[in-house]
């Protein structure tokens, strides 16, 4: 019921609207108002007219109209003021169009103007916000806005390909007009040096229509080219910024297809297509102002056949033109899509936060755990740590034991802000560990990964990775500590060996340790020892006295240390 009355609207508003255009348009034709206002202010004030008239009609009647019709009623109303003003400027004379309010030319005005809105709208459509896919959430038109912006530093390129395209568009336009002066000649009296002198000048529009037309495509391929370049580049600067939990949800084709085919396709987005359109919109109007220029009652003439003679005439030019015009709009739109899913990624902000500010001259080295709970954002189901609290302190040994998959080494991974917790903060000398500055706290923290990774480069290289003004003596310190120091040193070369041996070691003067401990001698050695199970804090002690309790630790001991299983 509701929607029938909404039609029912509709339809009156759109008959309204006519008449009351109609009447102001034929109003408009009238001599009177021609001798009062004079031509230019008689043209522009009707079409002003017409469109409040148009637009308040269809205010008062719809409420709230789409802005496609808008742009159509925009269109519509202006285009016989610019069309005549057009057509004045240009050849200085009236079009058919100016002193008579004819049908004709109200029903071209109208066809026109829904035709340019309607491309306007298939080309660079107002996205679907119910539509509920994410590449669509941006408006297309930003997108494409966008993408236009990025290609700033192109611009100059870009202008360079408008001007070859220009030359190569007006070239072309003049082959066909040679050849009827080669036909005129042939066909009427002929004469050698005109038919050679026209000869020439098809010859020489030929090749300069090629040559425009290779160099602009040079020059577009090479905007493309850098754009690309420089759009993949900072999507994957922005990709570097993510955290792991991102890596871990989001599947590597799926970014690598973000890095390599979207980041192309947005490319295209607005040189080719641009460039598509535009030589369609310039050879279209060169040759209507070639045309008008011979003899404008001709053009109209053409222009003004009966839809059925000239789809028979054209039939075709249209199909070729409707296919052209079907290629870009759907080319368009998946590199909109494209861009949409370049941004997407490159506008992400990473969960875990860089902002800190916190660079102390000092650093106790105290560490607390305080009641985490986490779960990996890959399986948000499972809770691996629950209500964890444990506290590591300064200049400590602190070994982490249990059963594998317990949640160890997810204790060392929120120590690194690999993850953030959802609930519950680990704190470095009271102070939350996302205050203080990201870098000044990566250099505080070493990692020695229970799987080393070696990279090409000397064993110094190796042992200072990631550090700036590493001494020898912090070197050699380190390869001690590791047990290396001897062996390395009976190398030939030392340090400076080729082939990497120990990982790095010497980012800390060795503070708090905390080590997933697999070997009985690093437990039993350990200031304090924590037994970890189904993600929390089980036992806790030194050897001793957890030996003494006669619990877990006791237990998981004698499991992994028995004179059969003994890792040593
Ligand atoms: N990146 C990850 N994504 C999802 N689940 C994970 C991830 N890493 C570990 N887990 C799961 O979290 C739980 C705890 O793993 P964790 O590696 O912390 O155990 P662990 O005690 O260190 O074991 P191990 O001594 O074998 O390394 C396990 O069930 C594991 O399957």
């Amino acid at each position: 019921m509701a929607a029938n009355r909404t039609t029912i609207y509709k339809v009156f508003a759109l008959t309204l609207a006519v008449c009351v255009d109609l009447s102001l348009f034929y109003a408009s034709g009238f001599a009177g108002i021609h001798n009062v206002l004079g031509h230019f202010a008689h043209l522009w004030l009707s079409a002003a007219l017409r469109w409040s008239a148009v637009t308040i009609t269809t205010l008062l009647v719809l409420g709230d109209p789409n802005p496609l019709l808008i742009r159509f009623i925009t269109a519509y109303s202006l285009l016989p003021a610019v069309y005549e003003t057009g057509t004045r400027v240009l050849y200085r004379e009236e079009s058919p169009c100016g002193p008579v309010a004819d049908i004709r030319c109200w029903l071209m005005f109208a066809g026109a103007s829904l035709g340019a809105a309607l491309f306007w709208e298939i080309t660079i459509p107002d996205s679907d916000e119910e539509a509920g896919s994410k590449a669509q959430k941006q408006k297309s038109r930003v997108l494409f806005m966008r993408v236009l912006h990025l290609y700033r530093p192109d611009y100059p390129k870009m202008l360079g390909g408008l001007v070859f395209l220009s030359l190569a568009v007006i070239c072309e336009m003049f082959i066909p007009f040679y050849t009827g002066r080669v036909i005129d000649i042939l066909g009427s009296h002929y004469q050698q040096s005109e038919f050679l002198s026209v000869l020439l000048f098809m010859g020489l529009y030929s090749v300069g229509s090629s040559v425009s037309a290779g160099c602009r495509g040079g020059i577009l391929l090479c905007a493309i080219s850098s754009f690309t370049c420089r759009i993949k580049v900072k999507l994957f600067k922005a990709l570097t910024k993510q955290e792991i939990g991102f890596f871990e949800i989001i599947k590597t084709g799926e970014i690598t297809s973000r890095l390599s085919k979207d980041t192309t396709l947005t490319g295209r987005t607005v040189c080719l297509n641009v460039n598509v359109m535009l030589r369609t919109f310039m050879k279209t109007m060169g040759m209507i102002s070639l045309m008008m220029s011979l003899s404008w009652k001709l053009t109209f003439l053409v222009l003004m056949e009966t839809p059925i003679t000239g789809l028979i005439q054209n039939i075709y030019d249209t199909v070729v033109f409707f296919q052209t015009l079907t290629y870009i709009f759907g080319d368009m739109l998946n590199s909109v899509m494209a861009a949409g899913k370049v941004f997407e990624y490159m506008d992400r902000k990473p969960q875990i936060s860089t902002d800190g500010k916190l660079k102390p001259d000092q650093l106790e080295g105290r560490i607390n755990y305080c009641g985490l709970n986490f779960a990996y954002p890959s399986n948000p189901e499972k809770t691996v740590l629950q209500d964890f609290s444990l506290e590591l302190k300064p200049g400590q040994v602190t070994a982490l034991v249990g059963p594998s998959g317990e949640g160890k080494s997810t204790c060392v991974s929120l120590l690194q802000r690999l993850y953030e917790p959802q609930d519950g903060e680990i704190f470095l000398d009271g102070e939350p560990l996302k205050s203080y500055d990201h870098h000044f706290f990566h250099k505080k923290i070493a990692v020695v990964s229970q799987e080393p990774v070696l990279f090409s480069g000397s064993i110094r290289d190796n042992i200072t990775y990631g550090l700036i003004d590493c001494s020898q003596e912090k070197i050699e310190e380190a390869a001690r500590k590791a047990n290396a120091h001897v062996f390395i040193h009976q190398l030939e070369k030392g340090y400076d060996t080729g082939k990497p041996v120990l990982q790095g070691l010497a980012s800390c003067p060795n503070q708090t340790l905390l080590v997933i401990a697999h070997r009985l001698k690093t437990i039993e050695n350990a200031d304090h020892i924590v037994v970890v199970r189904g993600g929390k804090v089980e036992e806790k002690g030194t050897h001793k006295e957890l030996m003494e309790l006669q619990g877990s630790y006791h237990k998981l001991i004698n499991e992994l240390f028995d004179d059969t299983n003994s890792p040593e």
